[in-house]
């Protein structure tokens, strides 16, 4: 059976004028010739069912000329009151009630279309929605089933009420100030959503109801909107639970009676914030229905019922016994979009199919078998168990003495006692039906059954008090088995801590002994380099023998050695030869030699050659003229890079730049207000280094191999490298001078 889904056109608000109606109900051409026909035949109560509306007809948004038609069950015009819609729709679903089917009653649509009104009511009796009348039909028909049975059958009635708000489920009959954040969950059982720690209220009366109903109420979210004064901001499911118990079974159904929110425009609402948050609840879930909706009636695979706790807990086609849609519809203009969406998502639901079945009644005492065929024709086809063969059966035509005749074999499959398979309704799976037939055929056959089953053993004689003691030394081997594996485990995890550990630290030490070694001989490289450059050749010649443990198999600075040593020699027996041995030079003695041999220069570019093969290892160390040598702070590789000019630092390069000739100048002007002013310097380093020129001015008159000027001799620097040498400034100083030089 599908769902019945039927149309409800509520009257014009005073605030909507019958012009703006754009709603019509009618009767379609099929229905109106029928009854044509009926009453010609004088068959008037038929002609008379006959009389109900069946279709709304809207106009096109698009091209007004044009109407769209939608046929439902039954159509239920503005001046339809409460009472005729109830006797209609839902009076006779209360008889299915009592004999153990469930029944949904919903409503759907826009906000702010009727809905509430529809299901709720008002509180003069004509006005009392579906709801209140729904239970005083429970309850009168329970009265008199229990005067019919003379007591023999008891009916109870229980509720429930609970709201979905936000997408959470809160429990109507507990104050709102009860509530948690996260709701109450909900739960799958036998196939049912159910609500976890939801109040159940036995409810005895129609007046009981009506409290217990009103007081409810008040805990729900409504407020107003702008589009409806009293809109209601959850979906509102009330379910009554219905026990009949009688002397042998006991029979429970459910009739949940659903009130929908209604899905908003928000470009109309002008909803603040938290209406706002509410509405995307709303229209989320809606939007859910109608994809479940259209998901159904495509036969899709996926329905997406668990993407909204409303269509979980609705189960729209998956839900049994009888459903009712009451699709409520606002007559005017200004809902038109909304009312076509509406329309079309009730068109599509008219096409659910519902399965009619009632709930499994409780028989007291023994168990006894299913004889409802309806329970029997919705199971799922027998699974084999493991595909295996039913040992308890005996081998075909061998019959056990022992069993009676009309007694069923025991089964070896497992039984999906599942009343949702769609299958199981096909009547075309009944055991005669041609589905079965072919599929009985077309079944392999099950391997020949054992005539003699392998002997069991036993058990009879084994008294409770064995089998307890049994399983206790059960279980303590096992525990005893595990404690002994785990302590293995334990072990053998702490060796190999132990021996990772000391995999590390024997590493850690390599690699601080390597590191320690390697940042000793740079240190020396670099020594001996500054004493090159100053032309102290023999400290540079010890710092690079000092250093060549550390790089043992460096060809080139093996070679720097020997150059060195060869340029010394060369020097040795040449004072010793040509001239008297000149006074020690001071300390930057060295820089004036350094610019009086020209043959030198080339020797000491081969040996800074050496040392740009070094650079891989020994960057850092050439990098830090201010600091440690080993000290990672500085990492000149990077200035080298971005900066080739440096590099003339090492390999004393004459081309100079602009800028480094301006820098230089500065410095050659010995103007500490000059000086003071480079970047990086300040008043001391200024003055230290003008005095560490004067210095060397002082102590280089005497070779007679510098710049007159101004008339008084001056050493004058020709290069980075030279100015790098100076006492207090670095490589790093020299950068930093340079890079504030603007030319
Ligand atoms: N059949 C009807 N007869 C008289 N008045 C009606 C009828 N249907 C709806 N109304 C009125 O229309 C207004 C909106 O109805 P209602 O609050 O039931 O809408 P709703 O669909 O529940 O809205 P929401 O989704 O916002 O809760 C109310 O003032 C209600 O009294």
């Amino acid at each position: 059976m599908s769902v019945r889904v039927v149309a409800r056109v509520r009257p014009l608000l005073k605030s909507e004028r019958e012009l703006d109606v754009i709603v019509r109900t009618g009767v379609s051409a099929i229905t109106a010739e029928a009854k044509l026909r009926e009453t010609e035949n004088g068959d008037r109560k038929l002609a008379a069912l006959r009389d109900r509306d069946n279709i709304v007809r809207i106009p096109n948004p698009k091209n007004e000329g044009e109407e769209y038609t939608f046929q439902f069950n039954a159509v239920y015009d503005s001046d339809v009151a409460q009472q005729e819609l109830f006797d209609a729709e839902v009076a006779p679903t209360i008889k299915h009630l009592f004999n153990g089917f469930d029944v949904t009653l919903f409503a759907y649509g826009v906000t702010g279309t009727g809905k509430t009104h529809t299901m709720r009511g008002g509180k003069s009796l004509a006005d009392r929605g579906v709801i209140p009348r729904l239970l005083s039909g429970i309850y009168r028909r329970s009265r008199k089933i229990e005067k019919d049975t003379e007591g023999e059958t008891q009916v109870k009635v229980s509720l429930s009420y609970y709201e979905i708000y936000n997408d959470k489920v809160y429990d109507l009959f507990e104050p709102p100030e009860k509530r948690t954040l996260a709701g109450l969950p909900l739960r799958d059982n036998g196939g049912k959503t159910v609500v976890c720690g939801l109040t159940e209220k036995p409810c005895t009366s129609l007046k009981e109801f009506e409290g217990l109903y009103d007081q409810a109420n008040n805990n729900r979210s409504t407020s107003a909107t702008k589009l409806n004064a009293h809109s209601s901001r959850s979906h509102a499911i009330l379910g009554v639970k219905i026990t009949m118990i009688s002397s042998d079974k006991t029979r429970v159904s459910t009739a949940s009676a659903i009130d929908l929110a209604g899905s908003e425009d928000n470009r109309r609402t002008e909803n603040d914030k938290e209406r706002m948050v509410e509405s995307a609840s709303i229209n989320k879930s809606l939007f859910v229905l109608a994809q479940c909706v259209e998901a159904i009636t495509k036969k899709q695979h996926r329905i997406p019922y668990r993407e909204s706790k409303m269509t979980r807990i609705l189960s729209l086609g998956q839900n049994n016994g009888l459903t009712v849609m009451i699709l409520n519809l606002a007559p005017v203009r200004s809902y038109h979009l909304d009312t076509i969406s509406s329309l079309s998502v009730a068109n599509r639901t008219r096409k659910i199919e519902v399965r009619e079945i009632e709930n499994d009644p409780i028989f007291k005492g023994p168990a006894r078998p299913s004889v409802r065929p309806s329970l029997a024709s919705s199971r799922q086809p027998l699974r084999p168990l493991n595909a295996s063969v039913n040992v308890n059966l005996p081998a075909p035509g061998a019959k056990d003495p022992a069993k009676k005749e009309d007694e069923k074999p025991p089964k070896a499959f497992s039984v999906l006692n599942c009343q949702g398979d769609p299958l199981s309704r096909d009547p075309s799976l009944s055991a005669d039906g041609p589905a079965m037939r072919s599929l009985k055929q077309s079944r392999p056959t099950l391997a020949p059954i054992p005539s003699e089953p392998e002997p069991q053993p036993s058990h009879a004689d084994i008294s409770a008090a064995r089998i307890e003691e049994m399983v206790e030394k059960k279980v303590e081997e096992i525990l005893a088995v595990r404690a002994v594996s785990e302590q293995t485990r334990q072990n053998q995890v702490q060796e190999l801590n132990d021996q990772l550990q000391r995999r590390l630290a024997q590493l850690e030490q390599r690699i601080e002994g390597t590191e320690d070694a390697r940042a000793e001989g740079l240190s020396y490289l670099l020594m001996g380099k500054q004493h090159q450059a100053r032309g102290e050749n023999s400290s540079a010649l010890k710092m690079y023998q000092l250093a060549l443990p550390h790089f043992p198999n460096n060809e080139k600075l093996a070679s720097k050695i020997a150059t060195l040593k060869e340029r010394m020699q060369g020097k040795t027996q040449q004072r010793s030869s040509i001239t008297p041995a000149s006074p020690p030079k001071g300390r930057f003695g060295s820089m004036l030699s350094l610019k009086k041999e020209p043959t030198l220069t080339l020797g000491k570019r081969q040996a800074e050659d050496v040392d740009a093969d070094y650079m891989g290892q020994a960057g850092d160390a050439f990098s830090n003229d201010d600091g440690p040598p080993n000290s990672k702070k500085r990492n000149t590789q990077s200035l080298r890079e971005s900066d080739p000019e440096l590099d003339a630092l090492d390999d004393f390069d004459p081309t100079v730049s602009p800028r480094t000739l301006h820098l230089l100048s500065i410095v050659n002007s010995r103007d500490v207000s000059q000086i003071k002013l480079l970047k990086g310097v300040g008043m001391k380093k200024a003055e230290a280094i003008v005095d560490c020129l004067c210095e060397m001015d002082q102590s280089s008159s005497s070779s007679g191999d510098i710049e007159m000027i101004s008339d008084q001799p001056q050493f004058q620097l020709s290069s980075l490298a030279e100015l790098s040498t100076l006492k207090g400034v670095g490589v790093r100083t020299v950068e930093n001078m340079r890079s504030g030089v603007l030319v």
